[in-house]
């Protein structure tokens, strides 16, 4: 079947040169694996964009996921939400992701209206939307282009709308940071990852993924336009954020 998943193994043997980490069809063909084992709360998030979205989007409203990669997001709220519910909008830059997530949300969500658009968050141009969705996506922008998608975010959000942030984070105490970078690889090797895995892929992801302090999102959140952001889940220095525009 061509949307099998295999284990991530990219980093288990001795690479010369660690290449920059990027979307590519090998990432692609073991990114559930890879996700579920790297992203502490990854499932947790994701059980909870059913509840959220009941409580804040509109029946009927329309979701934007901003680099949807396979489509989780999208699956998570169509198992938890009648088919009218909502209508749902993928964005992913990586052609791979975008062809298996719409081949898997068509095969697993009948009746549900489901989208996904080859593009870049940068330069969309974004329809009016009740809940928008940028799961651990933000992070891998180049870091002066952050505000300015955000700001485009709440330009496009409805009155009442939300925006959900989650987010690989770094810790504004240096020390706090250092243990948390530890339990996270704890956390890592408890999923399998090897000593060598854990660190060729730290190679990877530098300059690749460059997090931020949550200080920082609040700050950008607000910056933006958002009367209110609060941070409604952590694990370890993975969190989730929730921001809203006033009605
Ligand atoms: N400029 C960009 N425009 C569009 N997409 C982009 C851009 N830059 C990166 N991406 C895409 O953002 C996604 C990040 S993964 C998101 C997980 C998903 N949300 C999930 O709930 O499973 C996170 C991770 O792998 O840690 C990849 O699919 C990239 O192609
Ligand atoms: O593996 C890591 O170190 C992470 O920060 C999470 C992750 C998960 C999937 C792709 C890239 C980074």
């Amino acid at each position: 079947m061509s949307d099998a998943s295999y284990r991530d193994a990219i980093f288990s043997t001795p690479l010369d040169r660690v290449a920059s980490f990027s979307f590519d069809e090998r990432v692609v063909a073991c990114f559930p694996d890879m996700i579920r084992r790297s992203v502490p709360g990854y499932g947790q998030i994701l059980a909870m964009l059913g509840p959220l979205a009941r409580r804040h989007l509109r029946h009927g409203g329309h979701v934007y996921d901003l680099g949807c990669s396979l489509g989780a997001a999208g699956l998570a709220l169509a198992g938890q939400l009648p088919v009218d519910a909502f209508r749902y909008t993928g964005i992913d830059l990586s052609p791979t992701m975008v062809e298996r997530a719409r081949q898997t949300l068509k095969e697993e969500c009948p009746g549900h209206d489901m989208t996904v658009i080859e593009g870049d968050i940068r330069h969309q141009a974004y329809d009016a939307s009740g809940m928008i969705l940028l799961n651990f996506t933000l992070q891998f922008l180049d870091p002066t282009d952050r505000d300015a998608v955000v700001a485009r975010l709440f330009e496009a959000l409805e009155p009442g709308g939300v925006l959900i942030l989650s987010e690989k984070i770094v810790a504004d105490d240096e020390q706090d940071n250092a243990w948390l970078v530890e339990r996270y690889h704890d956390f890592k090797r408890a999923n399998g990852y090897s000593e060598l895995e854990i660190s060729q892929k730290r190679t990877a992801l530098e300059n690749v993924l460059v997090p931020d302090t949550l200080t920082a999102h609040h700050a950008r959140l607000a910056r933006a336009g958002f009367s209110r952001s609060l941070t409604w889940f952590q694990y370890l220095n993975f969190a989730s954020l929730i921001a809203f525009k006033e009605a």
